[in-house]
């Protein structure tokens, strides 16, 4: 069973697909981590956004078992890679991966913009996870406070917004809803309340 589940930034879409990945033994992929690899590679290297060739070569070859999420999570590379996933010729590079990580014996959950529209429109289950920029913008603030970022929640809300922007806008695979994905508005859930619905989705559509 493949499991897509999009989103836009900070929606809780990894939280909810973690938890469904334990709870039905499934493999896992944060698809955002390898737009994040991109971004922080070209910003670590100076290398120009605009230089196609160069964005794309570093999207080539990438070692999924070489991904530290956790430097990749820092605020900053979030815009980077926003940056990187509008870029066609990155995205070229990154399908096969992904296609195959999705199409493996058994199925996977995979998160990200385009799981449900792009890389697995097979998949058996598609959940659409949102809530407003202000709640998004509120979780994330949170998050990069803990790691210790200097960030205001005003910086934030504008950095969520313009991701949603560009994501939402961009010619190559764009953030939309799938015809057949089930939306979870999470604005006004807890985490518990959000991955019981998700859970439900996937109960009835399986
Ligand atoms: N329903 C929810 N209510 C409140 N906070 C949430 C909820 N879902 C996730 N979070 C928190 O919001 C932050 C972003 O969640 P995450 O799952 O990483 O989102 P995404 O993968 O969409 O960027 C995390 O700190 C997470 O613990
Ligand atoms: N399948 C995907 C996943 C991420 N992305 C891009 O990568 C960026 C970072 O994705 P992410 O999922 O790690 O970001 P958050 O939603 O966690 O903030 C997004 O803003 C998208 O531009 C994408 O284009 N397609």
């Amino acid at each position: 069973m493949i499991i897509a589940i999009d989103g836009p930034a900070a929606s809780g879409k990894g939280t909810i697909a973690r938890r469904l990945a334990a709870h039905y033994r499934l493999p896992h992929l944060d698809t955002g981590l390898l737009y994040r690899a991109v971004g922080a590679a070209a910003l670590e290297k100076a290398v120009d956004f605009e230089d196609v060739a160069a964005m794309a070569g570093l999207a080539e070859g990438l070692d999924l078992a070489a991904l530290d999420p956790e430097s990749l999570r820092a605020g900053p590379v979030g815009e980077a890679a926003s940056r990187a996933a509008a870029i066609p010729q990155v995205r070229a590079k990154l399908l096969t991966l992904q296609q195959n990580f999705a199409h493996q014996p058994g199925g996977a959950v995979l998160d990200g913009r385009d799981i449900g529209t792009v890389i697995a429109p097979d998949a058996a289950v598609k959940i659409f996870v949102t809530a407003t920029p202000e709640a998004r913008a509120a979780r994330r603030f949170r998050e990069l406070a803990a790691r210790g970022e200097k960030v205001t929640p005003e910086s934030v809300l504008e950095d969520i917004r313009k991701r949603d922007q560009r994501d939402s806008s961009r010619t190559s695979a764009p953030l939309v809803v799938a015809a057949d994905a089930e939306i979870i508005d999470n604005t006004a859930l807890d985490v518990a309340a959000s991955v019981a619905a998700a859970l439900a989705i996937v109960e009835r559509r399986r």
